[in-house]
Formats: C-alpha cells, sequence, structure tokens
C-alpha cells in the first residue's frame, strides 16, 4: 500500500503546499483571534469537514492506482479539502473588512471540486462496469467483499452458500437443472513443502485464472478451501456438468506453471466430481459433493497406500 501512495506523491505535496500557501496569506494578511474568540461548533463543523475530506483522498489514493478517474476523483476532493479549510482558517485568524479575496478563496474551489468530482465518478462508473464484465465469473451480481478470500481472490465458502441458496430456489422454480464440480489438486502440499507456501499462492493465483478462463459467463467459481474449487454450473444438467469438469482437468494437466524461483515446470493433477441438484438443500448438496469428491479421490489415495 505505501507504494500506492508514492505513486501520487505529487498530488499530495500540491495539496500540502495549497493548504500552506493558503495559511501563509491569512496569517500575512490578518491577526490571530484570541482563544475566547474561537467558536468550537464552527471549528468542529468545517475544521471537522476539512479532516474527513482529507481522509477520503487518503482512502482514494491508497486504494487505487494513478490514471485519469484517480486524478478527477483526487482534484475534486483536494479542491473540496481546500474550500473547507479556508473556511476554517477563518476561525482562527480575522482579516480586515478591506480584504475581499478570502470570499473567492473559500468559495470557487467548492463548485469545481464537485464538477470534477462528478467527472471521476462518471468515468469510474464507466470503469467499474468494464470491471464487472471481467468479474462476472467470480460474483455474478453479488459483491460481498467480506465473503472474499484475499488471495485468489474468489467467494469463499460461506459466499458459495448464499449463491447456492439463490440459485436452488431459482432452479426449483423455473425447473431447470443446476450442478456443481468441485476441484482438488493432487499433492499441493508436497508442492508447498518443496517450493515454499508463497510458490504455494502463486500457483493457486494463476490456477484460478486458469479455471476463470475455461468456463461459461453464467458460472460461478469459488474456492471453498486450501486447493479446493467449487463450480456452481446454472442450467446444467450432470452429461454437461461431467464435460466441463473433463475439461477443467484436461487445462490443469496441460497448464504449464513455472516456479518463480528456478522457473521449474510443475506436473499438475486435478481430481474432480460434480453431482446434480435434486430437491437439495445448500448443504445437502455441498455434502454430496464432498462426499462424491471422496469416492474420486479414494482410487488414487489407495494407489499411493
Ligand atoms: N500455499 C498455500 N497452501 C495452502 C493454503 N491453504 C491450504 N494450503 C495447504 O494445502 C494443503 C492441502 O492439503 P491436502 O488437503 O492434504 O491436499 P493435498 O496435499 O493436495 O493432498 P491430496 O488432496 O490428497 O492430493 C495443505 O498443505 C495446506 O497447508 C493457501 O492459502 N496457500
Amino acid at each position: 500500500m505505501p507504494s500506492l501512495l508514492k505513486l501520487h506523491r505529487l498530488k499530495l505535496t500540491a495539496l500540502f503546499l495549497a493548504a500552506n500557501l493558503g495559511l501563509l496569506l491569512y496569517l500575512a494578511a490578518g491577526d490571530l483571534k484570541g482563544f475566547d474568540e474561537w467558536v468550537w461548533l464552527d471549528i468542529l463543523g468545517e475544521g471537522g469537514s476539512a479532516l474527513l475530506a482529507l481522509v477520503w483522498i487518503g482512502l482514494l489514493l491508497k486504494s487505487r492506482p494513478a490514471g485519469r478517474v484517480t486524478n478527477l476523483l483526487a482534484l475534486g476532493l483536494g479542491a473540496v479539502f481546500f474550500s473547507w479549510w479556508i473556511d476554517c482558517l477563518d476561525e482562527f485568524i480575522r482579516l480586515p473588512d478591506s480584504v475581499h479575496w478570502d470570499h473567492w478563496l473559500e468559495s470557487a474551489p467548492m463548485p469545481v471540486g464537485l464538477v470534477l468530482l462528478t467527472l471521476g465518478i462518471y468515468h469510474w462508473h464507466r470503469e467499474q462496469l468494464a470491471i464487472s464484465a471481467q468479474m462476472e465469473k467470480r460474483e455474478r451480481l453479488f459483491r460481498e467483499h467480506r465473503l472474499f478470500d484475499k488471495l485468489t481472490p474468489l467467494g469463499g465458502a460461506d459466499y458459495l452458500r448464499r449463491q447456492l441458496e439463490i440459485s436452488l430456489a431459482g432452479a426449483s422454480e423455473e425447473n431447470r437443472p443446476l450442478s456443481l464440480a468441485i476441484l482438488d489438486l493432487d499433492d499441493f502440499g508436497a508442492i508447498n513443502r518443496r517450493f515454499g507456501h508463497a510458490e504455494g499462492d502463486h500457483l493457486l493465483q494463476s490456477l484460478t485464472q486458469l479455471l476463470l478462463l475455461n468456463l461459461r459467463r453464467q458460472d460461478l467459481l469459488c474456492r471453498l478451501a486450501g486447493d479446493r474449487f467449487v463450480v456452481l454450473l446454472p442450467d446444467t444438467g450432470e452429461t454437461q456438468a461431467r464435460q466441463i469438469a473433463d475439461e477443467l482437468a484436461l487445462a490443469v494437466r496441460h497448464f504449464a506453471h513455472k516456479t518463480r524461483q528456478q522457473g521449474e515446470r510443475l506436473q499438475l493433477n486435478a481430481t474432480m466430481a460434480v453431482v446434480m441438484a435434486v430437491q437439495d438443500s445448500p448443504e445437502s448438496l455441498l455434502e454430496r459433493l464432498n462426499q462424491a469428491l471422496a469416492r474420486a479421490k479414494s482410487p488414487r489415495l489407495a494407489r499411493s497406500a
């Protein structure tokens, strides 16, 4: 995160200079008010607003890469902050009646800032539409970042359960098939032990991209736990689900993942299983799915025993 803030050094410096310039102008032209002249309600209201605008700028710059949308939002918020900051200064510094520029300094940046913010939010909205299109196979019209796993980032088990509840209700109402496929990497623990946990993490991230590329628009990929992924397949019967599962297993077998340190190619295999929903609750369907996976794994485990 600090590296993201570094990207915005210029904007932060400009904001710092503008705020100080305003302060110096006020100090040069006016006199400090005595403590007994301070109006605490105004100081809290105006100073608090300026402080909040600074927090918004910080959060914005910490979470976004540089670019047009960030520039518009940061400039807009910067102008709003400046307006509130100048508004706050006259609580501490009294300017003579002959001074008129303070009204300009206080009022002019606000509408400019709001116009820039509006433009920024408009372009942000367009950017979000593009991002949402990319996220379709991870979210299916429901975003709740707390339920997303940070590594991949896919929805976790709770997210899957919620989505399953909605999809099962829809499928039984409209009498449409719905299936689940589960994928579990073989011997992932050994990769962790041999190449380290960080390499294992990197592999899970790459694998996520690979699986997403091999799915249809309407499918939803979630990470159930560790190296175990589940795909929710709407409008899909068992035969088609099996075909999709076979394609995913094949993609994993052909995936030429290279380790970051030595560039060594890892030979990957995955065990897959599918179930089709038949009057199931999310829990019973997931239970059946786990049992199907255990059955699919058992010949392999028997061989390695
Ligand atoms: N790198 C990494 N490893 C994880 C993560 N979550 C779980 N693991 C590891 O994943 C491994 C899962 O172990 P197992 O369920 O036995 O799976 P496996 O080694 O693939 O064995 P089989 O499934 O029986 O082939 C364990 O070594 C966990 O420590 C993670 O987020 N990152």
